[in-house]
């Protein structure tokens, strides 16, 4: 038994659990009139209602308690002052230092890292100026119309989801490709289209070893120089982001075209570092700098406010009461703003490779349940797809529903119809339809009897589902910003909570090691036996059938 499953708050939320896992909803709202404004607050300009969750006020106690009795306060200053709280990879963890506005230094090591960190934001300034105003000329002198950044992961899923959300802030000119997978159809279909002499590539890797990413850049310079014919203008059409100098220089990108970065940003928290020079070239660096500002403003609310007025500590604890006393194994992201489809997607690495862990901090293994399944798409969407597992399904899947009260240039009724969904689903989840009332319907419609007997069990809505509710004025940069910093702090806190190290992913390491041997084994001619039975009959059923 762990000391979080015998501690104190969690036996006292067991107890809790087990006297209000019952409770409905609908009484809840019916018996106080005031659940609204006691279960929502604003901050950073994100509007957040939790009343629609299986809580009382009691519940909200509890669950404070527990995050104190976890520490939080004392972790959460850990990692702002850069302490090295990624123990497994000695690494401080302070993506907040990247959009630090104070003028306080952080001191990772004995040494103040904000002034490398504000001369490399000084640099991509200048080289996105320079890109945007077309001053930056390509190998036949004209200016760059198309970027691709080549990147997997924390080096790709940041930028293309923020260009893509903030796409109407993007400059005219350019258009903005991204490139992660391996499967060659990517890179061939994007560098089909393209014209080398207007084109720009970003290899953007933290390490500069990952493989899909050299492949790709390799491929991409291949097809460069047979356009060129000149391995020197390489210099004005590659740049490169990391934090691996040398490989960067082997790779054979001039070390004046890379923007640094460093070891104490974890690759799905870089788009805070120069992995953002796509953002800050597309958006512009005031954008990109509102972005930061949007995340600062997060930093603030995350570390000033009480518990009980703290949005991130808010939302981390509400997932841990479904994922711990519920049972929830998965999470809902669904954002009613067609600019945020590939938020999910960010989330889910965001979330999935912190927090996917079953040892915790100390090296033993949790006897309690971690990171849900993230997963989501648009959520008007969702609704003509799985929407009906959600609302009469077996699993509750707590569910974040994300909007924007303004769309620019969007014509009605499209935002009104749009809005009229976002809410209906909520209230759906929440009220359910309960016997009295589908045989209300049903008998308005004129169906009795026993053709009402066969429906009733199937149009009944059981309700009692949760969801969070985040509104915005419009998404902007700062609102954004606002909101990734907020999903990033609530995995700390949930990270925390489970004492786990949200910042290191070794989990994604053997698949790696075993493609590297299986690689040698699919080149290799002839019966390939070294492994397990199926791998072997997989890999030999491949080598008999692949072209050669
Ligand atoms: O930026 P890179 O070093 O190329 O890494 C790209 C990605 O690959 C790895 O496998 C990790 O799981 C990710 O956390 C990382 O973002």
């Amino acid at each position: 038994m762990s000391t979080l499953t015998q501690s104190p708050a969690w036996k006292a939320l067991e107890d809790h659990y087990q006297a209000i896992k019952g409770a409905s909803m609908r009484d809840m709202f019916a018996n106080d009139p005031h659940r609204f404004e006691k279960f929502s607050i604003e901050s950073g300009g994100l509007f957040f209602d939790f009343s629609k969750n299986r809580v009382t006020e009691e519940t909200m106690r509890l669950l404070f308690e527990l995050a104190r009795q976890s520490g939080l306060q004392e972790r959460i200053n850990n990692m702002f002052s850069g302490e090295k709280i990624n123990i497994t990879e000695k690494r401080a963890v302070l993506h907040s230092a990247l959009r630090n506005l104070d003028k306080n230094p952080i001191m990772v090591d004995g040494e103040d890292v904000m002034p490398k960190v504000n001369a490399v934001k000084e640099k991509i300034g200048e080289f996105s100026d320079k890109v945007r105003s077309g001053e930056w000329l390509g190998y036949t002198g004209k200016a760059i119309t198309d970027i691709v950044n080549i990147g997997i992961g924390g080096s790709d899923l940041g930028p293309l989801m923020v260009c893509q959300a903030l796409k109407q802030y993007g400059h005219a000119r350019i258009t903005m490709h991204f490139v992660s997978t391996v499967d060659g159809d990517q890179i061939v279909s994007t560098l089909k289209d393209l014209n080398p002499e207007t084109t720009l590539f970003i290899v953007a890797s933290k390490t500069f070893t990952t493989q899909e990413t050299i492949t790709n850049a390799k491929t991409a310079r291949k097809w460069f120089v047979a356009h060129s014919g000149d391995e020197k203008a390489i210099a004005k059409h590659f740049v490169a982001v990391s934090t691996n100098a040398k490989a960067v220089a082997e790779f054979g990108i001039d070390t004046e075209n890379m923007f640094e970065f460093w070891d104490w940003v974890g690759g799905r928290y870089s788009l805070w570092s120069a992995i953002g020079l796509p953002i800050a070239i597309y958006l512009g660096k005031h954008n990109y700098q509102d972005l930061l500002h949007g995340a600062y403003t997060m930093d603030q609310h995350f570390q000033g406010k009480p518990f009980e007025q703290n949005l991130p500590v808010i939302m981390g604890l509400l997932g841990v009461w479904y994922i711990n006393f519920f049972g929830a194994k998965t999470h809902l992201v669904s954002p009613y703003n067609q600019c945020l489809y590939r938020f999910p997607a960010y989330l889910q690495q965001l979330d999935m490779e912190s927090n996917g862990k079953t040892v915790d901090l100390n090296g033993n293994r949790v006897d309690y349940a971690t990171g849900p399944v993230v997963w989501g798409d648009t959520g008007i969407n969702g609704q003509h797809a799985y929407y009906q597992l959600l609302h009469q399904g077996s699993q509750l899947v707590p569910i974040d529903f994300i909007a924007t009260i303004e769309h620019p240039e969007i014509p009605e009724p499209h935002n009104t119809i749009l809005m009229a969904n976002f809410f209906a689903q909520t209230e759906a989840f929440m009220r359910g339809k309960n016997e009295a009332e589908v045989r209300a319907e049903l008998d308005k419609m004129g169906i009795s009897g026993e053709a009402q007997e066969a429906l009733v069990p199937h149009k009944i809505f059981e309700g009692n589902r949760p969801t969070n509710t985040i509104l915005m004025q419009r998404l902007t940069p700062r609102r954004l910003g606002a909101l990734i910093a907020l999903y990033e702090h609530k995995i700390f806190v949930q990270g925390t909570v489970w004492n786990i190290n949200s910042y290191d992913q070794w989990g994604v390491e053997l698949g790696k090691q075993l493609a590297r041997a299986i690689e040698g084994d699919l080149t290799t001619p002839g019966l390939t036996t070294g492994h397990d039975a199926s791998t072997n009959g997989l890999i030999n059923y491949y080598k008999r059938n692949a072209p050669r």
